[in-house]
């Protein structure tokens, strides 16, 4: 396997680094603030999955929908895409890759998903980062694909944050099952893995760090809101033992019920877009 690209670059307003493998886009920071989490004990050789910035998910979510896929979150996110294009200026820069059936054919996953498609993924940053993943169906069968974007977000203190946008949705309980509405805000009290059934925004209030960050989807359905809390958080290898109080990931997905179904032909685009504000709304 080729050696993974990496890819640093310099804004007027910041800077972000983004990776050919997984088409993955990694920290940012704009303004001098940090909005993405990359840890600094990210793997990113051949086969691993770079903790952090915004890895996609796909063509399935977590272990699938049967709860037996691996690897988990699909081959997309571990597979070494194709750099197609690259546009840069001061005020922003955008990178697109391409992942086709020949690049993926040996790897481990790909025997659970054997469609024809074309995937394209774009990473667009400036004022905003914009993740956009489009899959075009070029075979002769329909599929489906869960998808997620699964932005890692740097905050103050996660048992400070408040987000907002949530309120009314119902979630589905990865930690111990059940199906819940949400009533009013959320805040985050341990270990906590949510699919909510909705595209946001969702906005990520921060008292610590003085500013609000808003997750934004396109094409999506779904919301995950993660984090691993005192015990998990102590117990993933990639990841400094701490870290876990000052990250929450917001992810925009079509996952589970909603995964996307593509006839022959057909293409879909989903979208996650970060952007961060100063000072801080009210919340209730
Ligand atoms: O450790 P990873 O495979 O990167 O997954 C990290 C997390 O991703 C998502 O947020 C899932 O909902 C979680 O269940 C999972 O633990």
């Amino acid at each position: 396997m080729p050696q993974t690209d990496r890819h640093d670059i310099p804004l007027r307003d910041g800077r972000f680094t983004a990776y050919d493998h997984g088409a993955q886009l990694g920290g940012w920071e704009h303004h001098g603030q940090p909005v993405l989490y990359l840890s600094s004990l990210a793997a990113t050789g051949a086969g691993a999955a770079i903790r952090g910035g915004v890895p996609l998910c796909w063509p399935w979510f977590g272990p699938g929908r049967d709860g037996r896929h691996t690897p988990g979150h699909g081959f997309g996110r571990v597979a070494d895409w194709r750099l197609v294009d690259r546009q840069e200026d001061p005020a922003g820069a955008r990178l697109t890759w391409e992942l086709t059936p020949e690049q993926v054919a040996d790897l481990p996953g790909r025997e659970l998903w054997p469609h024809d498609f074309l995937a394209r993924c774009e990473v667009s940053v400036g004022d905003a980062a914009r993740v956009a993943l489009t899959v075009t169906n070029t075979g002769s069968q329909p599929f489906d694909y869960e998808v997620a974007l699964h932005s890692y977000l740097v905050v103050g203190d996660v048992g400070q944050i408040v987000l907002t946008g949530l309120d009314g949705s119902t979630w589905f309980d990865k930690v111990v099952g059940g199906v819940h509405r949400q009533d009013g805000d959320l805040r985050l009290d341990g270990e906590t893995d949510r699919i909510y059934h909705t595209a946001g925004p969702v906005e990520v209030h921060d008292p610590v760090l003085g500013r609000t960050l808003r997750v934004t989807g396109e094409g999506t359905t779904d919301t995950i809101v993660w984090n691993p809390g005192p015990e998990k958080g102590q117990d993933i290898g990639d990841m400094a033992p701490d870290d876990w109080r000052t990250m929450v990931c917001v992810e925009s997905g079509a996952v589970a019920d909603n995964a996307i179904s593509l006839p022959p032909g057909a293409r879909w685009t989903t979208a996650t877009t970060i952007t961060m504000s100063t000072p801080m709304r009210g919340t209730r």
